[in-house]
């Protein structure tokens, strides 16, 4: 489960008189296990910043973070690395590319670091990748040189590989194809089935209306705005 309790964030803005904008005050949600819930808000709200905390990549300036037992807003950055490799995966829609590894093994590798074996990982990972129309003859290659979209679908392959109780889904379905789309949204319903708790921002509202449970306005969280 994800628990967000009373949060807020400031910046700092170095470069500018280090004047201090403070952009979210008293977040606070929960998401059970199986439920998937979408932000939402106008562009600037603060649905990148809320997930960016969420992941541990933004320390939050107060309030609880809690994702299962660990407190993101108070942890360690090893307890976050942890957490991440365990615990909370993370699937957007660019891929972070390692030159000279096969695609089939970027997919299979959150298996590997958690302990599955070799061969079952790589089952796992050709399922996905044939489920997200990866054609077979570029699964040996490095992502490197793929087309935009194809990066994208090896990403969600990646983020989809391991069973992590909690998701963040950045959106997942942009720029995809109706058919690619469509496995997307499969896979998040699957996800949601085994239990996942996931947040996620969609553009896309039939995309959204399709695996969201519930939507969390964070207009309602930005300073002076009511
Ligand atoms: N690194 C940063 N430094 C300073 N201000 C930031 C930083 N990141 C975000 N902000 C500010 O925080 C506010 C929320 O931005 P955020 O990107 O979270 O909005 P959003 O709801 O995701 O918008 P969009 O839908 O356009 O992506 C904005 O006013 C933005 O300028």
């Amino acid at each position: 489960m994800i628990s967000v309790e009373n949060v807020s964030k400031s910046f700092t803005l170095h470069n500018q008189d280090a004047a201090v904008i403070s952009v979210m005050e008293g977040a606070g949600f929960f998401v059970g296990p199986g439920e998937c819930v979408g932000l939402i808000g106008a562009s600037g709200a603060g649905k990148s910043t809320l997930m960016r905390m969420l992941y541990g990549n933004y320390l939050a300036a107060s309030g609880h973070i809690r994702i299962g037992a660990v407190d993101v807003a108070s942890a360690e950055p090893r307890e976050i690395l942890a957490l991440r490799k365990n615990s909370l995966g993370y699937v957007s829609q660019f891929l972070r590319v390692v030159p000279r590894v096969s695609t089939l093994d970027v997919v299979a590798e959150p298996l590997l670091v958690t302990g599955s074996d070799f061969a079952s990982a790589r089952e796992r990972a050709k399922a996905l990748l044939a489920r997200l129309n990866i054609p077979e003859r570029l699964w040996s290659l490095s992502p490197t040189t793929f087309s935009g979209g194809e990066q994208q679908r090896v990403n969600i392959a990646r983020g989809f590989a391991y069973d992590y109780p909690a998701l963040l889904l950045d959106e997942p379905t942009a720029s995809l194809d109706a058919q690619n789309r469509g496995a997307v949204l499969a896979l998040i319903r699957e996800a949601k089935q085994r239990g996942a708790a996931i947040v996620g921002i969609f553009h896309d509202e039939a995309a959204r209306a399709a695996v969201c449970d519930r939507e969390i306005d964070v207009t309602q969280f930005t300073p002076g705005v009511s």
